[in-house]
């Protein structure tokens, strides 16, 4: 006995002897409104008895989630975030190629958790933004879905309450809510692709991505990105090695078939075009890897492979030993090396947020102190004003 999805029965009323690798189990959009035992047919599949489900079946159960183009629909691109999109993700290709001489900062909260408070972010880096155009490409990070070690909360998107009720449709609806009014303010965003499935919802309003240290060995990920219309960063893996991203990038930038979820929330082949634009993210791991022997050592594996040599630093992470007040440290010393003829440095990554360190996650926003990070602890706003500033100040020089 197995469950069907109904176009299967419809398309094959009389066949009952369908195998179970041809039952396609999915929910049924035309009565997701009733309960969910009701969601399914039942079909008798000669030879299985009740009891079989146990085999062939360990999830709980499947509930309904948006297409990407119904949200779509519901919250289309502007033509001002359209105009911020187009013109960050050319910059961010110029960069990385060198034709564009300013540094990619890509600066943000580790996770977003409240649309107050990453608007208010955003609204101080589009006046920090204006007075450092002419040697900095800002980008806002601005991620929704965290990769855990083990288990904790993974983001906007898959539990925007906070609370463990997974209200995907409403996380995915808040954050493309948000990312299209950054984008509308002149701020480009950059973000984590985590789940292969949502950048079907939100990479039209995504100027630059990364792949993260937990995911860059994986094919599915790899696969993604070779499909994504943006640069994209693949960082090291967290013990520091560069193996796997130097694989990635390989991979990432080839062309690609893998199964894919289209607009519609169906699941089809996807043939990508390679994305040329793959680039190594160094973020640390046992040690930090920000320091000249480090970057120059990354350069020439790049080279080796015949891949292009521009880096993006990542000052957290194992780059900070996770304590925020050592992501200036890497900063500068990164911004040191770049004013001493370093052309391969190509942007810089900052955890920040309004206010300086981390708190534990609560589902009453009352609870939580405003502005503060509930994942990775970040540096306050005063202090990412400065080293921007400062940043901004050495390379006027050059
Ligand atoms: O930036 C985010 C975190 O470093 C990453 O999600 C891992 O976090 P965890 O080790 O707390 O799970
Ligand atoms: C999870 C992140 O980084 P990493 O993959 O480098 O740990 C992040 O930047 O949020």
């Amino acid at each position: 006995m197995n469950y069907v999805n109904i176009d299967t029965v419809k398309q094959n009323p009389h066949d009952e002897a369908m195998s179970l690798r041809q039952i396609n189990i999915a929910p049924v959009p035309e009565i997701q409104n009733q309960p969910i035992q009701n969601r399914f047919i039942l079909l008798k599949s000669p030879g299985l008895k009740k009891a079989d489900v146990k085999y062939i079946k360990n999830e709980e159960n499947f509930l309904p989630l948006i297409s990407p183009s119904k949200l779509k629909h519901e919250i289309p691109v502007s033509r001002e975030a359209f105009n911020t999109l187009c013109s960050a993700r050319q910059s961010i290709k110029n960069i990385l190629t060198r034709q564009d001489k300013r540094i990619l900062v890509i600066t943000g909260p580790c996770s977003i958790h409240d649309e107050k408070s990453a608007l208010e972010y955003a609204e101080k880096l589009r006046i920090l933004k204006n007075r450092v155009q002419d040697t900095l490409l800002i980008v806002m990070r601005v991620y929704f879905e965290k990769p855990r070690t083990s288990t904790g909360w993974k983001g906007m998107i898959s539990d925007p309450h906070m609370n463990s009720s997974f209200d995907m449709t409403a996380g995915l609806r808040k954050a493309r809510d948000i990312l299209l009014r950054i984008n509308e303010m002149g701020i480009p965003a950059g973000t984590e692709m985590l789940e292969p499935s949502t950048p079907a919802y939100i990479a039209d309003l995504i100027s630059w991505s990364a792949v993260g240290a937990r995911t860059t060995e994986s094919q599915i990920h790899r696969e993604m990105a070779s499909g994504l219309p943006m640069p994209v960063g693949f960082k090291n893996s967290t013990d520091g090695g560069l193996d796997a991203a130097v694989n990635a990038i390989k991979a990432a930038s080839s062309a690609q078939s893998f199964p894919a979820v289209d607009q519609n929330g169906r699941t089809n082949i996807m043939r990508t075009k390679g994305n040329p634009w793959a680039h190594i993210v160094l973020r640390g791991g046992k040690y930090p890897n920000y320091d000249f022997a480090s970057i120059e050592s990354a350069q020439k594996q790049l080279k080796k492979n015949n891949l292009m040599d521009s880096i993006i630093v990542d000052c957290s992470h194992g780059n900070s030993d996770k304590d925020f007040r050592k992501q200036g440290r890497a900063w500068n010393d990164v911004m040191r090396q770049r004013k001493a003829g370093n052309k391969s440095i190509a942007g810089l990554m900052l955890e920040s947020h309004l206010n300086e360190g981390s708190q534990k996650p609560c589902p009453d926003l009352s609870k939580l102190e405003y502005g503060v990070s509930i994942t990775d602890p970040c540096i306050g706003w005063q202090e990412t004003e400065k080293l921007i500033l400062s940043a901004h100040e050495m390379l006027k020089e050059e």
